[in-house]
This record gives C-alpha cells, sequence and structure tokens, in this order.
C-alpha cells in the first residue's frame, strides 16, 4: 500500500526548474532510496514531501503530494504534517540541551506535561533508536557531547518521540565512520516494521544493502524506480546503468 502519491510534481527555484514533473508512488513500511547525481533533486523531492521547502522565497510548486489520502500542501495543516513525517539531516543536529529534553522537546510541544508519561517516551523512543544502552546513564547531560554517530541516532529518536509514520532521511550517514554508519543501517532496517522510511544517499552499496525500492535521478528527472535489487542488477535504462557501474557522478 501506497502512503504517498506525487503526481506530476515540478519544482522551480527561481527560474530554475529542479524537479521536471515527477510521478511515484511511496510503499508503506518500505525503504525507499533516491540516488543520482549531485544536484539532480533528490533532497528537492525529499523536502517535499513533508513541506519543507514550498514556504521558502523564490520556490514555486505544482503537482500534487498526496500523503495518506490527502493533498499534503492543500489538506493538511503544516505542523499536524510534520508530526506524521519526521526528518533526519546529514549533519547531526542535536539540541543544545540535555539527551532528555531532546527527545521530549516535541512530544512537550504536542502538549505531554505529565512526568511519568515523557519518562515512558523517552525511553521507548531511545530503546527504538538503538542508543538506550549508551545514554541512560547520562541522560541529564548535554546531547552535545556524544559522539557524532550517537548524535544521529539520538536526532532518530528524537523523531521518533513525536510518534511520526514516516521518516525522512537526507544522507543520514555521509558524516558518519562506517561503524557508526553500519549501526544506523541496521536500525533502519528495523525500523521500517513500524515506520516507511525514504532515504537519500550517494552510497550505492548502502541503497542496495537497505532498501526495497530504489529511484534513480538525473537533472530533476525520476529517470527509473524499482525494486532494488531488479534496479541494480537489471537496470531498464541506459543512464541507470552508466550512474550505477560508475561511469558518471
Ligand atoms: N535553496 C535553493 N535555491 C536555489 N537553488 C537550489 C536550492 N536548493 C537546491 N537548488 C538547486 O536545485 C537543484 C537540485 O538540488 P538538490 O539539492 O535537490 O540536489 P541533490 O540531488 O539532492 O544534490 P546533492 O546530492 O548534491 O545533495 C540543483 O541545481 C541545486 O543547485
Amino acid at each position: 500500500m501506497s502512503i504517498f502519491n506525487i503526481q506530476d510534481l515540478h519544482l522551480f527555484y527561481g527560474q530554475t526548474e529542479a524537479l521536471k514533473g515527477i510521478n511515484m508512488d511511496i510503499e508503506k513500511n518500505e525503504i525507499t532510496a533516491f540516488i543520482g547525481p549531485s544536484g539532480c533533486g533528490k533532497s528537492t523531492l525529499l523536502k517535499t514531501l513533508n513541506r519543507m521547502n514550498d514556504l521558502e522565497e523564490n520556490v514555486r510548486i505544482t503537482g500534487n503530494v498526496i500523503f495518506d489520502g490527502k493533498n499534503a500542501y492543500t489538506e493538511m495543516d503544516l505542523i499536524a504534517l510534520r508530526y506524521r513525517v519526521g526528518m533526519v539531516f546529514q549533519q547531526p543536529n542535536p539540541f543544545p540541551k540535555s539527551v532528555y529534553d531532546n527527545i521530549a522537546y516535541g512530544p512537550r510541544l504536542q502538549g505531554i506535561t505529565s512526568s511519568s508519561e515523557l519518562d515512558e517516551i523517552v525511553e521507548t523512543s531511545l530503546k527504538q533508536a538503538a542508543i538506550w544502552d549508551e545514554v541512560k546513564d547520562r541522560l541529564k547531560k548535554s546531547a552535545l557531547g556524544l559522539s557524532g554517530g550517537q548524535q544521529q541516532r539520538l536526532c532518530i529518536a528524537r523523531t521518533l518521540a513525536t510518534k511520526p509514520d514516516v521518516i525522512l532521511m537526507d544522507e543520514p550517514t555521509s558524516a558518519l565512520d562506517p561503524i557508526s554508519t553500519y549501526k544506523i543501517e541496521e536500525l533502519t532496517m528495523e525500523l521500517k516494521e513500524n515506520y516507511t522510511i525514504v532515504i537519500v544517499t550517494h552510497n550505492l552499496q548502502q541503497a542496495s544493502r537497505i532498501a526495497d525500492k530504489t529511484a534513480f535521478f538525473f537533472l530533476g528527472d525520476l529517470i527509473e524506480y524499482n525494486d532494488t535489487e531488479e534496479l541494480f542488477t537489471r537496470p531498464a535504462v541506459q543512464k541507470t546503468e552508466e550512474y550505477i557501474t560508475g561511469r558518471f557522478g
């Protein structure tokens, strides 16, 4: 079942057309990877899914993003959409607050005040993000004291705390070492049981390891979109083959 239906989506930054009519469905409880050379529109498309770019000056969007049956741009409250579609960025960006307060931040904004309820959410989110054991004795210490890999898992926990349906990840491991990368990949595969994940990655091995479906973009067009194994072993379009065999990009 699809959770997003993207219909003839065009996005312009001023005169530059960064997305040139994208049509794609994103399946629920799957990992979908966006791949392609720099500047082809991967991050731009990712951001349209929780409306991170339509309020920017100079940005014009046409077409539709349907999320769970509703038009994300005309039929949904922006804040409600952002809670249901969370985002994790390339550089871990914890707040300069304690580990606990990072995770409790969103739930508090959602109106939860009971400390036992907040304790429960903090613990569950940190466990789901596979970082509880590493931080349970330092919940009151600053999140900025954690390693980069820990900070990224904390940011994933922070996203989980507001109970989203979808987690968007924009190159979440490109600033991390191989062991932290491995942990995030393992975590992502566990999370798809309960969440839908869309990930932008430059790491083709990563896409082939973790993604159920992969979409290859080039210069603002969706060139090929298929089951990951099919796309990497039997690409239907020559451009895809050239990219995955390293002939450009
Ligand atoms: N805020 C912006 N203002 C103007 N142009 C932008 C903006 N953000 C992106 N672009 C342009 O839109 C196009 C698509 O960029 P985008 O960041 O989506 O590509 P990408 O495939 O994610 O690239 P990368 O892999 O390097 O992150 C590029 O030509 C880029 O220069």
